[in-house]
């Protein structure tokens, strides 16, 4: 037997007392009051309905007809808000999504990791710098835009709660400017040479693209000479998703459905919960029970088979497909070990879940500069292990969760253009976690596309 949905919210003090990790230590209770009170005002940033769309497209994950693409910054900034980084995300992700639905035939479900990604969990609340005449310093650590600044003062550490505000607006002027995007014309099929002019003779990764983009081209006059319908290729179904992490913000933003009178978290399509925040009796696992969104676990190392199958039990009671995604992040030594126990009791369980590989997330080290990086070979051979173990459980390979950007910086190592630790310098500009830089991210969607081809 299972506990019914649940059709209400606890109140935000009541989820506080449930004891939540990875909270913003907040010097002024009635500044985060007066933001949680400006947020409630503020429309929704998506409709329940588009919710539920999404939904049903990741049951079509789960049931393995269907794979996903979810990707964009560990952490997006406030500066990052601008119509040439949202563009150049977009489009890096449309590339994907062209090689990947091509090459291996399968309907590829768009999610933005943006339009609200700007919280973040941290390993130490801490950070110590060695700054010139000071020796060494040590402040509170950066927590995302959301909660605090990146630049290394005291002041610039302390958490505002009225950043919060400032991320339904960030988070509203880039959904806005997705929205143009997808629905406008840029994402049109026929753009798929467009998304590639700069680049199609500077890299070898460009040119095969433009191979591909070329045979849609060939497609798409085919089947414009029998008479399909050319507006079925003009717009794209993108979705946003980002890690429900500060709770004084997506309990502001968690609001009744007119239509359903149920609860939805409206800040986002897709909310996850983190690695370092799925306790099952915890506030952010009881927060998500609550909303009616398809939602995510980030499954690490430490899961047991008996905590996945608990947390579907509480997250996902009546089993409905689409609802939950785990998202495994075992590292790439580790995976061929740990993921099948977890995906064989789950299965065995009876536990309706789409299977969704994040290569980035087990696979961070720090180099000897001191910069944190990732290696492009690690990233394929995590999701490579990921295909090699649901294809011999005989389970859906759903899709895969990245960290990446439409910039050409040099965050992870490796790849065609060979980037190693010393070019690190050159251009690194994530805040957080190393990204997958445009070339990076296109090479990975064709060896991706090659794996599930043979799936
Ligand atoms: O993206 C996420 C986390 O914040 C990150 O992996 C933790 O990084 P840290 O070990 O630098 O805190
Ligand atoms: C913090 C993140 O991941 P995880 O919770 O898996 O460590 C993340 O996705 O940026
Ligand atoms: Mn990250």
């Amino acid at each position: 037997m299972h506990d019914p949905t649940p059709t209400s919210v606890p109140a935000l003090a009541d989820l506080h007392a449930l004891g939540a990790a990875q909270q913003p230590s907040y010097p002024d209770q009635a500044a985060v009051d007066a933001a949680v009170t400006r947020l409630r005002s503020f429309p929704p940033l998506v409709f329940a309905g588009e919710c539920d769309e999404l939904k049903e497209k990741l049951a079509a994950v789960s049931r393995g007809e269907a794979f996903l693409l979810q990707g964009g910054d560990c952490a997006e900034t406030f500066a990052g808000v601008t119509a040439d980084n949202i563009r150049n995300k977009l489009r890096v992700l449309l590339q994907m999504a062209v090689v990947l639905t091509y090459a291996a035939s399968v309907p590829v479900v768009k999610l933005g990791r943006f339009a609200g990604q700007y919280a973040k969990p941290r390993s130490s609340d801490l950070e110590t710098r060695t700054l010139p005449g000071q020796g060494e310093v040590t402040l509170p650590a950066y927590r995302g835009d959301a909660v605090n600044g990146y630049e290394f003062t005291p002041e610039s550490r302390i958490p505002d709660p009225q950043r919060l505000v400032e991320v339904y607006h960030a988070s509203a002027a880039t959904l806005n400017l997705v929205r143009a995007f997808t629905t406008g014309g840029y994402a049109d099929l026929r753009q798929v040479h467009a998304w590639n002019t700069d680049f199609v003779l500077s890299s070898a990764v460009g040119r095969r693209y433009e191979a591909v983009a070329n045979e849609i081209d060939r497609a798409l006059t085919f089947m414009q000479a029998i008479g399909a319908d050319p507006d079925e290729f003009h717009r794209v179904e993108m979705h946003s998703s980002h890690e429900a992490l500060v709770l004084e913000y997506e309990h502001a933003m968690t609001r009744i459905d007119s239509r359903t009178q149920l609860p939805y978290d409206v800040s986002s399509h897709f909310l996850w919960i983190g690695e370092r925040t799925r306790q099952l009796d915890g506030a952010h696992v009881e927060l998500l029970s609550r909303v009616r969104n398809p939602i995510g676990v980030k499954l690490g190392p430490t899961t047991t088979a008996d905590d996945a199958i608990a947390l579907a039990a509480k997250l996902s009671p009546d089993n409905e497909p689409g609802r939950l995604t785990f998202i495994t992040r075992m590292g790439a030594q580790k995976i061929h070990d740990l993921l099948p126990p977890l995906v064989e009791k789950v299965k065995a369980a009876g536990v309706q879940v789409a299977w969704v590989c994040d290569p980035m997330h087990g696979n961070t080290y720090e180099a000897s500069s001191g910069y944190k990086t990732r290696r492009f070979d690690d990233v394929i051979t995590e999701v490579q292990g990921f295909f090699d173990v649901h294809r011999s459980l005989g389970t859906w390979p759903g899709g895969v969760h990245m960290e990446l950007t439409g910039d050409d910086v040099t965050e992870c190592v490796g790849g065609g253009e060979e980037l190693a630790e010393i070019d690190l310098s050159e251009r690194y500009e994530s805040v957080c976690d190393p990204r997958l830089n445009r070339v990076q991210s296109l090479e990975l969607a064709f060896l991706v596309a090659e794996m599930l081809r043979k799936a």
